[in-house]
């Protein structure tokens, strides 16, 4: 069956030039924010702060600020983030007064205290193929369509794992990688969609971890703590503004790092919670004990792992610093984070 909205809100990233972007940019008096959640990612992070800087923020003046949220790391990926140039905040240190609790969400809902951007757009830390257009292509409905309040990217999502089928092409040690990335995404998110939310069963990866928001959307939200956070975005942008409120752009091919199958069992826990609680089905507990079981040696040898299902409530309820241009977002974000961009050029 055609889907109408794919039709109407589907865009690729090369519709725009980060030329015209800059322009359409300057013309609605818009600033934007780059946040990029990081736990552990010193191997990555460095190159890809360092690329967005030169490209969309010293070439083209278009990212205001750039900003990692460190995310409980125990390697170095906050001195490396720093050194190519981006604003680096730890998570626990940001708002103490509203606690600490571990996760991506976390990271990302923490991040509007710290920064002040009307459009804020993410991008994971653990990309090994990808492109700076994975930013600025999220930009372009948001600057020519007041209807739009969410973009997400999609990608073909490559599964590099040893043995995997299906090989679209193999690098010169014969090792080849397939198409059929996206786990959770096939397995969880899409199901869960077509069930549930069918006006958006057209995402074509509503997991995508490339996307960008409008503030005064966002900071309206509950928050997932964890992985749940994009699921939860997706579905309650579609709530309350509608489904054109959504667009999505082809961002073309991405690869990033697997976790491990059993740590996606707890990140498809997790999108489940995030769905029973968007229908009516909440089971009033933070916290989902899920039972996994040993392989080889230890087969059958039972695993409980707990799962937090913790949200945050909307940051503009939070108090002093949700506010996009004061506060605490006004003192360490657009201006810190034009200046670590200053500090390096
Ligand atoms: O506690 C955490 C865990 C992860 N991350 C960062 O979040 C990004 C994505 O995390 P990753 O573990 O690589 O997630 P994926 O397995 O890639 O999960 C996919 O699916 C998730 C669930 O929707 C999305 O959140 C991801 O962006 C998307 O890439 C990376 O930069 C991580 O460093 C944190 O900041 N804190
Ligand atoms: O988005 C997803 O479905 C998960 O991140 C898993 O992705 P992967 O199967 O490519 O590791």
């Amino acid at each position: 069956m055609e889907n109408a909205w794919f039709a109407r809100r589907t865009y690729r990233s090369s519709d725009w030039t980060v030329e015209r972007l800059v322009e359409l940019k300057r013309r609605r008096r818009t600033t934007v924010s780059l946040v990029i959640p990081a736990r552990d990612e010193s191997a990555t992070v460095g190159g890809i702060v360092a690329r967005v800087r030169e490209e969309l923020a010293e070439d083209a003046p278009l990212l205001d600020e750039i900003v990692v949220m460190d995310s409980d790391s125990v390697d170095d990926t906050a001195a490396v983030a720093r050194a190519a140039g981006a604003t680096v905040h730890r998570v626990a240190d940001v708002r103490p007064d509203l606690g600490h609790h571990r996760g991506k969400g976390e990271a990302m809902w923490k991040s509007q205290f710290v920064t002040s951007g009307d459009i804020v757009a993410f991008l994971d830390a653990d990309l090994v193929e990808w492109g700076t257009h994975f930013v600025s292509g999220l930009l372009g409905p948001l600057l020519t369509e007041p209807r739009v309040s969410l973009v997400k990217g999609f990608y073909d999502r490559v599964l590099d794992l040893p043995g995997s089928p299906g090989a679209p092409e193999g690098d010169a040690s014969g090792h080849a990688a397939s198409y059929e990335g996206g786990r959770v995404t096939e397995l969880v998110a899409r199901p869960t969609i077509a069930l549930r939310w069918p006006a958006l069963s057209g995402v074509v990866q509503p997991l995508s971890g490339e996307w960008a928001v409008r503030r005064d959307l966002f900071s309206q939200l509950s928050v997932p703590t964890g992985y749940g956070v994009e699921l939860a975005v997706l579905v309650d942008t579609h709530l309350r503004r509608g489904v054109d409120a959504v667009a999505q752009v082809d961002l073309g091919r991405r690869a990033h790092r697997h976790q491990s199958l059993r740590d996606l069992g707890a990140m498809a826990t997790e999108l489940l919670a995030v769905a029973d609680r968007r229908s009516g089905l909440d089971r009033g507990s933070d916290r989902v004990e899920i039972q996994q079981f040993g392989s080889g040696e230890g087969r059958g040898r039972p695993r409980a792992t707990a799962v937090s299902v913790v949200e945050r409530p909307p940051a503009a309820e939070a108090g002093a610093g949700a506010a996009p241009h004061g506060g605490v977002a006004g003192d360490a974000g657009l201006r810190g984070g034009l200046e670590g961009v200053a500090n390096r050029c």
